[in-house]
């Protein structure tokens, strides 16, 4: 079973999602946006790793192995680990937008279990933006890049500004992000390329 609500759905009037210049080449990995960060970062022992590169248009693709400590039932996959895969993989994309959004909605199928040490190999793709409103979709496949999906996913990612972070966040990592130039270098592409 699958399907999608209408939040999900872009009004009439949304625009094409289109690419910005200065994004990465189709086949360049995205790198991680914080290496702190459960889905991407490599400083969580248990974290995804996950590893995005810039595919053609405004996609991407991901690859993800699962790892014991991200059990759910005995030998396989946690859902809420999956969908960190999908939300970590849908959020990559607006780098390529040169836009910093959060998650707003994450609507997941699960539609196969995906046992652990299975690689799951992950697309996206933004179909719409409507002012911060920025939709997309995710699928995760086994077997290899043309293997059947296991899971899939639709989102809404709305744009914030980086003051949401500074804002939001505890401070500690807040300073922690602030005093690392890599970091400080990576959010300001953002700000100067609007
Ligand atoms: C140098 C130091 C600083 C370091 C900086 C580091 C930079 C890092 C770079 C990049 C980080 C990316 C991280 C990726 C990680 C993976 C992705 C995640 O897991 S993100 C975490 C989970 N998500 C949240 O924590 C969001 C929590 N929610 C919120 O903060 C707000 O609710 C927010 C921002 C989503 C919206 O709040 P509003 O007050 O700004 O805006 P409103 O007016 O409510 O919404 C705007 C439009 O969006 C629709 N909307 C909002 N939420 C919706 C929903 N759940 N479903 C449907 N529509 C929704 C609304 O209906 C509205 O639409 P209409 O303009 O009226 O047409």
């Amino acid at each position: 079973m699958s399907g999608t609500s209408p939040a999900l759905q872009p009004p009439a009037d949304a625009l094409t999602p289109v690419r910005h210049p200065d994004a990465p080449a189709p086949g360049e990995p995205l790198g991680s946006h914080y290496a702190e960060c459960f889905g991407c970062g490599d400083g969580r022992p248990h974290g995804l790793r996950l590893q995005a590169r810039a595919g053609e248009g405004v996609s991407v693709t991901a690859e993800f192995t699962v790892r014991p400590a991200h059990q759910g039932a005995p030998g396989l996959a946690h859902g809420g680990v999956l969908a960190t895969a999908l939300d970590e993989t849908l959020g990559s994309l607006n780098w390529l937008l040169r836009t910093i959004a959060v998650t707003g909605r994450l609507e997941t199928d699960f539609q196969r279990p995906v046992p652990v040490g299975t690689t799951l190999h992950l697309e996206a793709e933004v179909t719409a933006v409507s002012g911060r409103k920025i939709y997309s979709t995710a699928t995760g496949r086994i077997g290899g890049p043309d293997g059947p999906v296991a899971v899939r996913a639709d989102a809404l990612f709305v744009e914030v500004k980086v003051e949401h972070f500074v804002e939001h966040g505890r401070e500690e990592e807040i300073r922690a992000a602030m005093d690392d130039p890599d970091q400080v270098r990576r959010v300001r592409a953002f700000e100067v390329n609007p």
